[in-house]
């Protein structure tokens, strides 16, 4: 663990008195002084974030990196998608969610009325996202040299059709993870366009990932909620929230503690992103019985047991087991 020099207090001291809104760091450059070097808990030794950035991530639970990824890369991500919704092309593996309010009407589904893709682990060119160095080199300050693919999505927020089914919950994405240690998993989230409030950006609670695992349900929303998107079940709607507006190729990496959603799509075009949540190749399994954990892990059984026609010997960590990917370094516990 370095020890913070002279610099990173002035800095502290800078961010103190200038990160209106957001959380400021530390409230004293003692907090983070040459006694308590223990206080970078989120962020590993790293030559690439400045002392900056890391603070940043230590005090706000995110951090946005502009244009990290190429506008090339971006085109080829959504020609993929195109090919996926098409049906040009069948990826073992993948699912393919619409949204509720379509799902659930008469519309007949067309390739736009896809709302999310996940696990492309097995689609190459889409999974190229996950395995590029720009990106890893950044997810190694905060996981370490060992990383595994956990988690691949690729979300193409619909229009809204009127019932602001578009909306995603505030939530923390640990919920979903039966794995540890909870600071060694990182997601990296990619705008693969101009994405902002008018088309529902991600909306985060800065800090909020000092807290631990809150209980997670579904919201009470009249219009219905998608499958599987559960919110914190207290959500505090005065709580100070931070938009993240972010243009194509922005990236931003967040800890899977911090709360998060994003807003309604009030456009007519599809936001699109793409996201790859990331463990340490050293994290273990959990057994989550008697934990707030215990609902997901049932819903996910079910709908395994649907799709694939098995009972209880698949269990929610093989889930994961299958799905993560070695893309650094080695797999050890994972
Ligand atoms: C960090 C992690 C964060 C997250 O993971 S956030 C949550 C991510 N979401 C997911 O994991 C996606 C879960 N979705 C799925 O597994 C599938 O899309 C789902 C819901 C099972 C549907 O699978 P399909 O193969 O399309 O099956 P289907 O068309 O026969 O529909 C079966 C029943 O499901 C319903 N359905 C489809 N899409 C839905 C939606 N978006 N929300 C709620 N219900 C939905 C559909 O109406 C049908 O219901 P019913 O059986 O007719 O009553
Ligand atoms: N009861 C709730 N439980 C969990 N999350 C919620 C709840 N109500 C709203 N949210 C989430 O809070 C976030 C903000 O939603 P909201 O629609 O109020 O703002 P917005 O559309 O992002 O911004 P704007 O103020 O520009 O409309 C979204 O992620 C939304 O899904
Ligand atoms: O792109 C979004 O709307 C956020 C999705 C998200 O947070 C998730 O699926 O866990
Ligand atoms: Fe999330
Ligand atoms: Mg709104």
């Amino acid at each position: 663990m370095s020890r913070p020099s002279a610099r990173l207090r002035v800095i502290i001291n800078h961010l103190d008195r200038h990160s209106a809104g957001i959380r400021a760091a530390p409230t004293s450059a003692q907090t983070v002084s040459y006694g308590h070097p223990q206080r970078l808990r989120y962020t590993l030794d790293n030559d690439l974030l400045t002392p900056e950035q890391r603070l940043f991530y230590e005090e706000n639970g995110f951090l946005l990196i502009r244009n990290l990824v190429s506008t090339q890369d971006i085109d080829r991500f959504r020609k993929e998608f195109e090919r996926i919704c098409r049906q040009q092309i069948k990826v073992p593996g993948l699912v393919v969610m619409r949204d509720v309010a379509i799902a659930k009407s008469e519309f007949v589904p067309d390739q736009r009325a896809v709302s999310k893709v996940q696990d492309f682990q097995e689609d190459p060119e889409l999974f190229r996202y996950c395995s590029l160095p720009k990106i890893l080199k950044y997810v190694e300050c905060f996981i370490g040299p060992n990383i595994m693919a956990m988690h691949t999505m690729l979300i193409n927020k619909p229009p809204d059709a009127g019932k602001k089914t578009s909306r995603h919950p505030m939530h923390q994405d640990l919920h979903y993870f039966p794995f540890r240690p909870v600071d060694r998993i990182v997601c990296a989230w990619t705008a693969m366009e101009t994405v902002n409030r008018q088309n529902g950006c991600l909306v985060v609670l800065p800090g909020s990932h000092k807290g631990t695992l809150q209980e997670h349900d579904y919201p009470e929303w009249e219009g219905g909620v998608n499958k599987m998107y559960h919110g914190v079940r207290d959500y505090d709607p005065e709580h100070p929230r931070v938009h993240l507006e972010m243009e194509k190729g922005d990236t931003v990496f967040f800890h899977p503690l911090l709360i998060h959603g994003s807003g309604m799509n009030q456009t007519p075009g599809f936001r699109k992103a793409i996201s790859c949540h990331y463990a340490s190749g050293d994290c273990y399994y959990i057994d989550v019985k008697g934990t707030t954990q215990e609902n997901i892990e049932k819903e996910v059984k079910e709908i395994v047991a649907r799709r694939h026609g098995v009972g209880d010997e698949v269990t929610f960590k093989d889930t994961w087991e299958i799905r993560g990917r070695l893309v650094q370094g080695e797999r050890i516990s994972m």
